[in-house]
């Protein structure tokens, strides 16, 4: 249910990791998309009732505002049986479960862009009639696109703040990043491809090393070098306090998006 920027990479990685088009139907109210995507990826578009009918697994995709509406059109047709996955930012197990008499199993994930290339990083909780087989199978149906780990619903908010929105941040930082390559004098596709392969190698590095970041950095950081130099102007300018207060930010208004 919903196929924009996520639910059309949710639908890419599905696919790509072995699903059948076949057993896959796409609900999507923008007619042009939805033409593009039966086009492109060989699925059957649907209105969402004949779609929510159909299915073993219901995947809302939808911007949190539009969850409410969309449950109230398809409460009367999703069987008891069927899974609910919410990929919905800020939006609670119970506010799902209340618009759905049938009281399915609902599953919470916060899931981010990476799934692109099958490096998502999904966070899942079960609502109250989940039992742990709907989280094991919310856990197989998103493990072929990344890591996924079990977290508690309360912790979900905070999630969203880091891993959710997180590589919007990290996008956001490079692009600062080859911005400063270019007022430094170097051509863009230079200043973007030193840019790409430092995030990618220092990303490998955290993974591979297990080392805390702080002495990752620290081995970066000469005496009296240019790294420092740098470090005591992001320092000077609040970098890190700016970051607590963005993230602050983020989980403020993922619990926010749930009472709306
Ligand atoms: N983008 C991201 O990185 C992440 C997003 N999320 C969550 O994923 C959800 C989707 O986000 P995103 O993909 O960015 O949003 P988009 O607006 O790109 O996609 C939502 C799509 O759902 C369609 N839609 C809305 N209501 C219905 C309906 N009743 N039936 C069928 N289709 C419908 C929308 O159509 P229309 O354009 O007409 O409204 C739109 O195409 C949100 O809840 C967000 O919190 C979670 C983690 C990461
Ligand atoms: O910006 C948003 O609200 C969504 C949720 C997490 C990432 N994108």
């Amino acid at each position: 249910m919903g196929a924009g920027r996520l639910g059309g990479a949710v639908l890419s990685g599905l696919l790509g990791s072995g699903h059948a088009p076949g057993d896959v139907v796409v609900a999507e109210r923008d007619a042009g998309r939805a033409a593009e995507i039966a086009a492109r990826h060989g699925v059957e578009v649907h209105p969402p009732t004949a779609a929510a009918a159909k299915a073993d697994v219901l995947l809302i995709v939808v911007k949190p505002q539009d969850v409410a509406a969309l449950l109230t059109e398809i409460a009367p047709v999703v069987p008891a049986g069927t899974l609910v996955v919410s990929l919905a930012a800020g939006v609670t197990t119970a506010a799902i479960e209340q618009r759905l008499p049938s009281s399915p199993p609902v599953i919470r994930v916060m899931t981010n862009t990476p799934l692109l290339v099958g490096e998502a990083m999904s966070a899942i909780c079960g609502g109250r009639h989940a039992a742990p087989e709907h989280l094991a199978a919310a856990q197989a149906l998103l493990e072929p696109v990344g890591r996924v780990t079990q977290v508690a619903e309360s912790q979900l908010d905070a999630v969203t703040a880091l891993s959710g929105s997180g590589p919007a941040y990290f996008f956001y930082l490079v692009d600062a990043m080859v911005e400063a390559g270019v007022l430094l004098g170097l051509p863009r596709p230079l200043a973007t491809e030193l840019v790409t392969q430092t995030a990618l190698g220092s990303a490998r590095m955290l993974r591979e090393s297990g080392e805390h970041p702080a002495l990752l950095r620290e081995a970066v950081t000469s005496p009296a070098g240019t790294t420092v130099a740098a470090l005591r102007e992001m320092d000077r300018r609040g970098v890190r306090a700016a970051l607590m207060d963005a993230l602050e930010a983020a989980a403020d208004r993922s619990r926010e998006l749930g009472r709306s």
